[in-house]
């Protein structure tokens, strides 16, 4: 293998800080002049901001290394040579991503009801929601992780998605994020964009894994060998499926999303199939063990 790409999210971090063993296998591995990336389908940072994560956390990175979904988002849009104004359901990363490439944008941000209080009837409250002012501008809808999501954003982002040719991008559809020592479950961007697609009856343009585009773009970027390149990620339903779709070798670790139980071994059938899993070439209970391993492939 020439060319590791890695996730982020459950393989090189998790909401407590770098995974054990993780920095020293990505600077063993570039000891041995391999070449290593991060795709992260996480959408609320830039480019620039996860460079400062991964040197924060010691892994060694340039910004050209990284794809992330607020970027290809935004770079999708500029490739289509899209004109006109986003209606975005995220997070000022994506707004960050959008402004590299002169988009207009609006939407970030808390949004309330200008007149709600709750002894209002629904009837009363039907009438203010159909006062709702829209932009008369919008022709794209750009659904990512928004911690400010609510109602009203909803009911925009759906009422825009009835014009005729208005894009709907979603960041991507993770459910949930890695949350493996904790009773808290943290939705996950999914969450936005199903609750934003199922009231507007339409389907999102997903730029994140399970589609190839993170990928396409960074094996255009730096002419990449999908047979001399390998996937390492935790989900099986995004990192893995997306390593087959582009002919990658693949690697799971269990430090994030998917655990053993996850995996049908020993012929035990796996606890729970979220859709579109793919099983990977590898796995691992994480990084740190299979340094050596993983740098003789
Ligand atoms: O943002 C997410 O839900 C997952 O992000 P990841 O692709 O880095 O695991
Ligand atoms: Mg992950």
């Amino acid at each position: 293998m020439d060319n590791f790409l890695f996730d982020c999210d459950g393989v090189l971090w998790n909401g407590r800080g770098a995974i054990p063993g993780s920095v020293d296998t990505i600077a063993h591995l570039k000891r041995l002049g391999k070449k290593v990336y991060y795709i992260t389908n996480n959408s609320s940072s830039s480019r620039e901001d996860y460079q400062k994560k991964c040197l924060k956390y010691g892994f060694d990175a340039e910004v050209v290394d990284i794809v992330c979904t607020a970027y290809v988002g935004a770079l999708y849009l500029h490739n289509n040579n899209f004109k006109g104004k986003v209606y975005v359901v995220g997070n000022p990363a994506m707004g960050k991503e959008l402004d590299k490439f002169n988009i207009r944008h609006i939407g970030i941000g808390p949004d309330e009801m200008v007149n709600d209080d709750d002894n209002m009837n629904n009837s009363s409250r039907v009438e203010e929601w159909l006062k709702t002012q829209l932009d008369p501008e919008v022709n794209c809808v750009f659904v990512g992780f928004d911690a400010h999501i609510n109602y009203i954003k909803i009911l925009k982002a759906a009422s825009y998605l009835q014009r005729e040719n208005c894009l709907f991008l979603g960041t991507n559809e993770d459910g949930h994020y890695p949350t493996q020592d904790s009773d808290i479950v943290i939705p996950g961007t999914g969450t936005m964009v199903e609750a934003v697609s199922l009231p507007s009856r339409k389907k999102p343009l997903i730029i994140g894994k399970p589609e190839t585009t993170m990928f396409d773009t960074l094996s255009q970027a730096n002419n990449l060998d999908p047979a001399r390149s390998m996937m390492v990620g935790d989900r099986m339903n995004t990192d893995i499926y997306m390593a087959k779709r582009c002919n990658l070798k693949s690697l799971l670790v269990l430090t994030g999303v998917c655990t053993e139980q996850d995996l049908p071994l020993n012929g035990v059938q796996p606890k729970s199939f979220e859709a579109g899993e793919e099983l990977p070439d590898f796995y691992a209970d994480k990084l740190g063990i299979f340094g050596e391993f993983i740098a003789g492939l």
